[in-house]
């Protein structure tokens, strides 16, 4: 059924999505594209509808309104054929208390109808998962591992993972991020969902930023951090101080000084000309940080709380 898609089109495409449950909107008009062999960060704080999209996605949930392709197919109308052929984490696993693991694996790969039990093997390794215990005595952790490993193992080209590290150890988070980039390195195409952004940062190429189910921003995170400003601070001698300001003022740079310290948010492209004229007054303690996602996040964050 996949054979009408072309390969550079968006491995999920959503336009105008709007949900509704009763009068309430929780998805409002969004749009959300995912190119092949993308890790695509899907950022939004709690309750922003991240989850609500990504059960559109999956068939799970009819949209009021919009159109969505997923893998080139309208999961509303093909829901098993989109879920046979993608991987998908929940941030809350349940799971047949009284399997084991492997059989909960089994189970998973037997729905599926495709295996790899090479790969499975290898990532119940790696993420130290003791496949021969019942599910009622794993933790939250172990849960999540299961089906970690039952995504990451699968045959499949897309992975959609809604906020999968919630119960994850600091030791097996790094281990899930090798394995996204490991499946990125494959050619398959990720959705990442998240309100921790160092989580995506690290691993996305791309981002789509949501609040109150509307878009706020989406595009390369290079792109975005581009938009940030750089902070700078330095000492200049204190007999030059007042010219510095007045030349930092002249670049558009506007500083605050504190016990004859600058402090400055300069954009991107007049680091170099501000750092050249630190340098050329010689100026000690010259530190540059680069822009910080987190920054741009809080200020939409911030939007959102009010
Ligand atoms: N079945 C439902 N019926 C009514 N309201 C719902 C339903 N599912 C979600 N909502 C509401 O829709 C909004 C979006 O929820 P959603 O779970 O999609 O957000 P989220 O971005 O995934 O949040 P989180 O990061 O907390 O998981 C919330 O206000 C939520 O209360």
């Amino acid at each position: 059924m996949t054979g009408t898609r072309h390969t550079h089109e968006p491995v999920i495409d959503v336009r105008h999505l709007v949900k509704r449950f009763g009068r309430f909107t929780a998805v409002d008009g969004l749009d959300l594209q995912v190119q092949p062999g993308s890790v695509h960060g899907f950022l939004g704080p709690n309750g922003a509808g991240k989850t609500t999209t990504i059960r559109a996605l999956l068939g799970l949930y009819r949209a009021t309104a919009g159109r969505i392709r997923v893998l080139g197919l309208d999961p509303a109308r093909h829901a098993d054929a989109v879920t046979r052929q993608l991987s998908y984490v929940p941030g809350e696993v349940t799971l047949w208390p009284n399997l084991t693991g492997q059989e909960v694996l089994d189970a998973l790969a037997g729905l599926r109808g495709r295996r790899d039990e090479a790969a499975e093997r290898r990532l119940t390794e790696a993420f130290a998962l003791d496949p021969h215990r019942k599910v009622r005595t794993y933790s939250k952790g172990n849960r999540q591992k299961v089906v970690l490993v039952a995504a990451f193992a699968a045959p499949t080209d897309l992975l959609i993972l809604d906020e999968p590290t919630s119960g994850l150890d600091p030791l097996m988070e790094v281990m899930f991020q090798q394995c996204v980039r490991d499946a990125a390195a494959a050619g398959r195409t990720i959705l990442l969902s998240s309100h921790l952004l160092a989580e995506v940062e690290d691993v996305c190429d791309t981002v789509t930023i949501i609040k109150d189910g509307r878009l706020v921003e989406s595009g390369r995170l290079a792109d975005m951090r581009h938009l940030a400003a750089s902070t700078v601070t330095a000492r200049p001698p204190a007999e030059q101080f007042a010219a510095v300001m007045e030349r930092l003022h002249r670049l558009g740079v506007a500083a605050d000084s504190d016990a004859g310290v600058l402090h400055m948010s300069v954009p991107r492209t007049t680091v170099p000309a501000a750092l050249g004229l630190l340098a050329e007054v010689e100026a000690d303690d010259i530190t540059c940080t680069p822009a910080r996602l987190e920054d741009l996040f809080l200020r939409h964050y911030a939007v959102a709380a009010r």
